[in-house]
């Protein structure tokens, strides 16, 4: 469905509840898997926490996880020790696109059977589940920081623990702390040295609950709302000053872009308090990459220049998201140079109008550029793309007053 979304102007404002972190959700339901005593509180109804809590409910057969990166990298671990399991897993043409090599060399190095069906180093995969009894595994780690999780993940039920060895650097390293925290949340023993990750094996865990935190990459949207709109109030429940999550540190970087956050007991408030903008924004990523589509976009409705680096793994999610940002920003009149693992964006002097923004089947792109309509009039095709991680997303915008129209073209 496409759609068109425009503001009467008026402030914004307006109390939201966000769905569940994906992140937490997907590694608390595999954790639950493994130990059956674990309880969880606001999972996320995201498309890929759905997929996953459906996948760990087959005992067998081919299980189809979409979209959903987090689900196909933990699920490949989970079903590599699940004993007694045949099951081949796939997912959407572009997750046969997303390499998964070295997750699978990994464990293929600690005994388990895996092959591929189609292509070398891409899904689908059929998996054998087994025992496994290796107790230490090397991997590469800054293509993806999910391989390292899965492993992490299954890691507690290994007879023997594991320990990881990471080779390089790490890259988005707030997740592999998120996995950590949550593993040691249930009692388990998991830390991160220099260049390792170490493991204890754990037979039962704490008889404990997570509540999982509502989803900061999705509050980002409304960071960017906040920013270009003239005057706004924005409460988001759910939300807490310790997150485990990397992306909450989107609150110290809309500072510079005249946002201000309050933590209230539970909830945030995002207030517009500063109409002053940086003429440029300069950003390393590395740790929070879900973050870099939100700010690229609301320097473009901004008008100022933005130079983002460690966008090395973007090429790999939904799609290549650099060329996609770069297609869809030029689109509004903006010049977008990028690289391997940079973004940059030079000044546009004014958006034009009418844009049909294409969502390449990435939920981000769809939310990312919809804020745009306050600086514009703007089509975005494909909405529906938004329920991989927050299926809400429209019904919340329209809740702040936007007129969301579906549209022929
Ligand atoms: O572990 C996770 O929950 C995630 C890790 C990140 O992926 P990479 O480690 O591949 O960058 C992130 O982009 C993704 O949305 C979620
Ligand atoms: C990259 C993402 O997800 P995944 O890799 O889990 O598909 C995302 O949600 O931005």
């Amino acid at each position: 469905m496409n759609i068109q979304i425009s503001h009467p102007g008026t402030k914004l404002s307006g109390d939201l509840q966000i769905t569940g972190s994906k992140s937490e959700s997907n590694r608390v339901l595999i954790l639950q898997a493994v130990y059956p005593s674990i309880k969880i509180e606001n999972l996320s109804n995201s498309d890929d926490t759905k997929v996953l809590k459906k996948a760990l409910s087959q005992a067998s057969g081919t299980i189809d996880i979409h979209h959903a990166g987090t689900a196909m990298r933990f699920l490949t671990a989970y079903l590599a020790v699940y004993e007694g399991g045949n099951f081949i897993l796939t997912g959407s043409e572009r997750m046969k696109e997303r390499p998964i090599k070295l997750l699978v060399d990994a464990l293929r190095s600690m005994g388990a059977n895996i092959e591929y069906v189609v292509n070398e180093g891409f899904p689908p995969l059929r998996i054998q589940g087994k025992k496994l009894t290796c107790n230490e595994v090397k991997l590469k780690a800054n293509i993806s920081s999910q391989y390292i999780s899965a492993l992490m993940l299954i890691a507690p039920s290994l007879p023997e623990g594991l320990v990881i060895d990471l080779e390089g650097p790490l890259t988005s390293a707030p997740y592999i702390s998120m996995t950590i925290d949550i593993l040691q949340h249930f009692g388990i023993e998991a830390r991160l040295e220099p260049q390792r990750i170490v493991i204890e094996p754990r037979a039962k865990v704490l008889n404990k609950t997570l509540h999982v935190e509502s989803d900061w990459s999705s509050a980002s949207y409304f960071y960017s709302l906040v920013a270009l709109s003239e005057d706004a109030e924005i409460k988001l429940s759910n939300y807490r000053n310790e997150s485990l999550q990397g992306d909450s540190n989107v609150a110290n970087i809309y500072k510079q872009l005249g946002v201000e956050t309050t933590f209230h007991e539970n909830a945030i408030s995002l207030k517009k308090v500063s109409h002053k903008k940086p003429l440029r924004l300069g950003l390393d990523l590395k740790n929070t990459p879900d973050l870099a589509q939100t700010i690229a976009v609301t320097c473009l409705g901004l008008g100022i220049e933005c130079n983002l680096s460690g966008l090395h793994t973007l090429k790999i999610k939904e799609t290549d998201r650099l060329q996609a940002l770069k297609n869809e920003m030029e689109k509004f009149g903006a010049t977008v140079n990028i690289t391997n693992d940079n973004l940059q964006l030079l000044s546009c002097a004014s958006l034009k109008e009418n844009v049909q923004v294409a969502t390449y089947n990435d939920h981000r792109m769809a939310m990312a550029f919809a804020p745009l309509a306050l600086k514009t009039s703007l089509l975005v095709n494909d909405a529906e793309v938004v329920s991989k991680s927050y299926p809400e997303f429209w019904e919340h915008l329209k809740a702040l007053k936007f007129e969301v129209k579906q549209h022929d073209n």
